[in-house]
């Protein structure tokens, strides 16, 4: 399949749903997606492809608690590398750092492990969608307090206009769809 071919097909298999989770939000449902074995795999193909024509060197994929855990550990073992999870907050063992924000529709709180990532290791950042960025940022912040490098926001969708990338700079942000 060419990579255009790709797009739309993982373009087909994601669901409008209005007023979800709270009136006036359009939620991007990736359920049809995941559903289909050709369409999940060509999102994979299509992110693994972009990493590796765009970074010479990887340490770990970072995948953001509940939906970048979906694409983020194919993705980690199509590269060869390990996977490390961001979760919610109170659901991870031992020493943490966590950092509060808030999304398109909420508040919530971020952790990560305190030696999930040795200082100085190439981090992507991985999950479904950007909306405001708050998520992402929240990740960005934590790999900064273990000293890890961000190489790269990446998403299989973008809300344009919500301008997340622009509240991630200097971090880069890399998306396989986006919308308005
Ligand atoms: O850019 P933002 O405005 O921060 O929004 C994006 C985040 O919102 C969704 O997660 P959600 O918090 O709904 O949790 P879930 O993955 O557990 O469903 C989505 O999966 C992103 O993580
Ligand atoms: N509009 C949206 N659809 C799906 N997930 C989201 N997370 C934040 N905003 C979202």
């Amino acid at each position: 399949m060419e990579a255009c071919e790709r797009l739309q097909r993982i373009r087909s298999h994601v669901r409008l749903v209005p007023d979800f989770p709270s009136p006036g939000v359009l939620f991007r449902d990736i359920s049809p997606l995941l559903k289909d074995p050709d369409a999940f795999k060509a999102a994979i193909e299509l992110l693994e492809t972009h990493l590796r024509a765009t970074y010479p060197r990887i340490d770990y994929v970072a995948g953001l608690d509940a939906r970048g855990f979906l694409f983020g550990p194919p993705l980690a073992q199509r590269l060869g590398i390990g996977f490390v999870p961001i979760r919610k907050k109170g659901k991870l063992p031992g020493p943490t750092e966590s950092v509060s924000y808030a999304l398109e529709y909420g508040q919530a709180e971020l952790e990560i492990q305190s030696d999930a990532v040795e200082p100085g290791k190439k981090v992507v950042l991985v999950d479904d969608l950007l909306a405001t960025g708050g998520t992402m940022h929240a990740a960005c912040e934590l790999m900064k307090r273990l000293k890890a490098e961000v190489l790269e926001c990446l998403v299989v969708i973008e809300l344009l206009s919500l301008k997340g990338a622009e509240k991630l700079q200097p971090f880069r942000c890399h998306s396989l769809l986006q919308y308005d």
